[in-house]
């Protein structure tokens, strides 16, 4: 069987005169090396864009996590300055990137942004600076110069039983935690697979769905070699892709 292909969304970012379309690599090698997906990243070009074209071609998509916010207009509020920064180019990619995948079956992994633009894509909203929030715990990634203390395991998560993810993880996990933003409403399509200690929405997964549709809060990416519930969750999606290409 030929190595299952997985789409990744791109941040775009302006350096060196010229605007770029990108993932961290982390994401593409926890995909490459856990999941066994051949990791493409789909360029941010929008409406631009033919999308079945290349879902046509793939076994699976990422949505990654990024610094960048979703726009509010998405979810029918006013922007602020402060509730970006914004990456608008890969709104327009990525929330119908994932509305086509959900409809077409297509194994799908929404982490951290990813899990926020799959509630807003699918008429979910969000809520900004939940650190502010009563009773919420602070979901920032803690202010330390380094990769590996950024995206420190340190909150707990109870996992809902017998959902997508209780069948893959059960009961409580740890997990990093690196966001600003949370599920404010969530979308009446997604069900709740996991929540932190203060309420928050940690993991969803669509009701109903014809295939792998998972999203989560936290990044199993980064440590997908040596946490086990990370590798478990990056291995699930592996044999959903490997199903999904046997299929195609
Ligand atoms: N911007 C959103 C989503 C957060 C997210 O995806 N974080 C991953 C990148 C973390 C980093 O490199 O700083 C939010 O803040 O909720």
């Amino acid at each position: 069987m030929t190595t299952p292909v997985v789409l990744f969304t791109a941040d775009t970012r302006a350096f060196d005169g010229y605007t770029w379309h990108c993932a961290p690599s982390t994401y593409l090698e926890a995909v490459l090396d856990v999941s066994g997906g051949m990791p493409v990243i789909l360029t941010a070009f929008g409406p631009r864009l033919d999308l079945d074209a290349v879902l046509d071609r793939v076994d699976g998509v990422v949505a990654t996590g990024s610094r960048t916010n979703v726009h509010p207009s998405h979810y029918g509020v006013a922007a602020t300055e402060a509730m970006g920064p914004y990456d608008e180019v890969r709104d327009a990619t990525s929330l119908p990137l994932i509305r086509r995948a959900i409809e077409r079956g297509i194994p799908l992994l929404c982490i951290c942004r990813g899990l926020q633009e799959l509630n807003v894509a699918l008429g979910g909203s969000l809520a900004s600076d939940i650190q502010d929030l009563p009773e919420r715990m602070d979901h920032r990634h803690p202010d330390v110069p380094d990769m590996d203390g950024k995206f420190a395991i340190r909150h707990g998560v109870t996992i809902a039983a017998g959902g997508c993810l209780g069948r893959i993880v059960e009961g409580e996990i740890e997990v990093n935690s690196l966001h600003r933003q949370a599920v404010a409403r969530l979308s009446d399509r997604l069900a709740v697979e996991a929540t932190a200690p203060d309420g928050t929405i940690e993991a969803v997964s669509v009701k109903g769905a014809a295939g792998f549709t998972l999203g989560v809060q936290w990044h199993p990416e980064y440590w997908a070699t040596t946490d086990g519930p990370s590798k478990a969750i990056l291995e699930a999606f592996g044999a959903a892709i490997a199903a999904y290409a046997g299929g195609r």
